[in-house]
């Protein structure tokens, strides 16, 4: 169970403010967002990488420390600052970090994910260099998995392979948790339990997947009869859409119903609504 109480951060053009929410054990949690909404900074405060300006983020009701740590995976795109140093000497470190550390489970990997030891972090590609922070990873058994875009440089073949394989790992033990933040919404609509929405700095909305599903629906109709809702709606050729709450607003019956993908709901709810 992660908590976050009451926490706030100010840079100097980006602010969270007093933002509080649990995270569950147990589950898949799926964080989307615009660009530059605090996807990052969310994971970086949640990891200690930043520390709030006020309040505090609580691992199963104690601040975050090494022995909390060496539970967590922790997969996010810093692997450009080791530069020369070859991946034998990266897989060293975490094996003299990690206790839990399986050094079949980490030899398996590599072959599946074609990596090889010998090549410098600078060598390899983008979506290489992602692959081996995975491997690093997943080999220590870590309760906990917490990904930072892990799929954005990964080709579509790998990428699906990629979520099978995440499954798995869910499948394998109950307690395990993860958390990765995406812009591929569509990997997360079958996977993901709960949706973590950031928006501007503040979570716009921390939902189960179903509960989203079930909630919003998108309305298309002419234009007209589609602003007489008052809410935001995109438009074309006379016909327009806008996404319902059906918890706010009833759906009224001159008007289509069509199923809201999460792509739709991030979209109406952080751009059409600016
Ligand atoms: N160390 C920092 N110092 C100052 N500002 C920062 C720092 N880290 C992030 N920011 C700012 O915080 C805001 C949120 O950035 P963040 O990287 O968390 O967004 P994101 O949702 O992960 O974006 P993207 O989808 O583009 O990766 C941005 O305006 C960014 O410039």
């Amino acid at each position: 169970m992660i908590e976050f109480q009451e926490v706030s951060l100010q840079f100097k053009h980006f602010q969270m403010k007093n933002i509080s929410f649990t995270i569950p054990k147990g589950y898949v949690i799926g964080c989307i967002g615009r660009n530059g909404s605090g996807k990052t900074t969310f994971i970086k405060t949640m990891m200690d990488l930043y520390r709030p300006t006020t309040g505090q983020v609580l691992w199963n009701g104690a601040l975050l420390d090494q022995q909390q740590k060496e539970k967590i995976g922790f997969v996010y795109d810093d692997f450009h600052h080791w530069k020369n140093t070859k991946l034998k000497t990266v897989r060293k470190l975490y094996e003299r970090a990690y206790p839990t550390w399986q050094p079949q489970l980490y030899t398996q990997l590599l072959d599946t994910y074609g990596l090889n030891e010998r090549q410098a972090i600078h060598q390899l590609s983008k979506g290489t260099r992602m692959k081996a922070q995975i491997a690093l990873a997943l080999a220590h058994e870590p309760d906990v998995l917490i990904m930072d875009e892990p799929t954005s440089g990964l080709d579509p073949v790998f990428r699906r392979t990629f979520i099978h394989q995440l499954r798995d790992w869910m499948a394998a033990r109950e307690d395990r948790t993860l958390l990765f933040s995406t812009h591929i919404t569509s990997d997360l609509e079958q996977f993901a339990d709960y949706i973590l929405c950031i928006d501007q700095g503040n979570v716009r909305f921390f939902l189960p997947t179903d509960e989203l599903e079930e909630r919003f629906v998108l309305v298309k109709g002419p234009v007209d009869a589609v602003r007489a809702l008052n809410l935001p709606m995109e438009s074309r050729n006379n016909q327009a859409t806008a996404l319902i709450d059906r918890t706010m607003t009833a759906i009224p019956e001159n008007l289509y119903i069509e199923r809201a993908r999460l792509e739709d709901i991030l979209y109406f709810l952080t751009e059409v609504s600016e």
